[in-house]
């Protein structure tokens, strides 16, 4: 396994790149630890792919390194980078029994046949495929053959890292979760680096140590599902982490409060004076609905999702969502809200802002 370095990465599909807007990757500087599990998570075009294709060797990036173990492998071939790579659509050899496709890397690299008998059974149970191993590869489903090309990823035990580009999408959503909960034990198990490209945040949280969030070609936050889930630095981490995302309402900030509409809100930190687009966030599993404290709320619609209501509502002309408990009542009486200090972020130009000191006691805070 190996540390991966991208230092200073950049990369622009163009000849010629003459601004920030030119690149599909803005510049990146970060370690990714040996043997953690990332996600590279974001929405369609934010250039996950280019990234994962750097690290990989199928793409030369137009500025920067990147290193294995402090080793410079920016102009090495994806051969020599020593990684197995699983990929959106199935890479199996038709001719072969899924046996031999999952033996293929072992055998390749001479490992003696006793080792790939055990090892190829190993994943075989790992993938649900032990009954079919003598079967062709032809013939099977995309799903199964998907499942193949998994195992064929797993199998290596000596590679620097694992990178799988959206593996799951041709798979049904059974096997999309019993898959997912395979790799992290195998990640568990064997300690592999492992980078797996989503634009599923379910994905993302579930399988990652470290979620890698983009957005727009930069990596906007690099944390763990909770750090994105409390602290999003940046407002769109929030939106696109939780279900509904984070309110982000715009405001005037001073001191310990916010000012929304000429009405205070109560910040969990004070904040130095800001300049730029200034916005507090907080997610709806901080918001509360009451009937005699807080500010005004008008309540447009409640949505019952099973384990708690999704309550949308017009809070001074902006749409928010509040979270409500399954047995909560939600009456027409309902028309006012509290948000919990402690968990309203402030934003300016979209990146959250350092508070500068805190206003309760600590201790006191969530
Ligand atoms: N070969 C290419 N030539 C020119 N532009 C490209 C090329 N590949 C990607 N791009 C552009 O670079 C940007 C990032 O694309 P990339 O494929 O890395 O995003 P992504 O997050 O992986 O998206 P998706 O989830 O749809 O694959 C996009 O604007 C895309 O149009």
């Amino acid at each position: 396994m190996a540390k991966i370095t991208l230092d200073n990465l950049a990369h622009s599909y163009l000849p010629n790149p003459a601004s920030e807007e030119d690149y599909a990757l803005k510049e990146l500087n970060h370690d990714w630890q040996d043997g953690a599990a990332y996600a590279l998570l974001g929405a369609s075009g934010c250039g996950k792919s280019t990234l994962l294709n750097i690290i990989s060797g199928l793409l030369q990036p137009s500025q920067g390194r990147i290193l294995f173990d402090g080793h410079d492998v920016t102009h090495a071939p994806t051969t020599e980078r020593n990684i197995a790579q699983v990929f959106q659509f199935p890479v199996v050899y038709d001719t072969m029994t899924v046996r031999d496709n999952l033996a293929f890397p072992l055998r390749n690299r001479g490992r003696d046949e006793a080792y790939v008998a055990e090892r190829v059974q190993e994943i075989a149970r790992m993938i649900g495929m032990e009954d079919m191993l003598r079967r062709k590869a032809r013939g099977l489903t995309a799903d199964a053959k998907q499942k193949i090309s998994l195992g064929r990823g797993m199998v290596r035990q000596d590679v620097n890292a694992l990178l799988f580009d959206e593996p799951l999408t041709v798979i049904d959503p059974h096997m999309k979760w019993e898959l997912r909960t395979q790799l992290k034990s195998l990640h568990r198990d064997f300690g592999h680096t492992m980078i797996y490209v989503t634009h599923d945040q379910t994905e993302a949280l579930t399988f990652a140590d470290k979620v890698v969030v983009m957005h727009d070609g930069r990596v906007v936050q690099i944390g763990t599902p909770e750090e994105l889930f409390e602290q999003p630095e940046h407002t769109f981490v929030g939106y696109f982490i939780g279900s509904p995302g984070m309110n982000v309402i715009p405001a005037r900030i001073e001191g310990d409060k916010a000012i929304v509409n000429g009405t205070e809100i109560e910040l969990g930190h004070a904040y130095r004076p800001q300049e730029g687009k200034l916005e507090i966030g907080v997610r709806p599993e901080y918001a509360r609905l009451s009937q005699a404290e807080g500010l005004p709320v008008k309540v447009r619609r409640v949505e019952d999702v099973g384990r708690h209501k999704v309550v949308r509502a017009d809070f001074f002309g902006h749409d928010i969502n509040i979270i409500a408990g399954e047995d909560d009542h939600v009456g027409a009486d309902m028309n006012r809200v509290t948000f919990d200090a402690d968990h309203v972020n402030v934003y300016a130009d979209d990146w959250r802002v350092a508070p500068s000191e805190r206003t309760t006691p600590a201790g006191e805070a969530a």
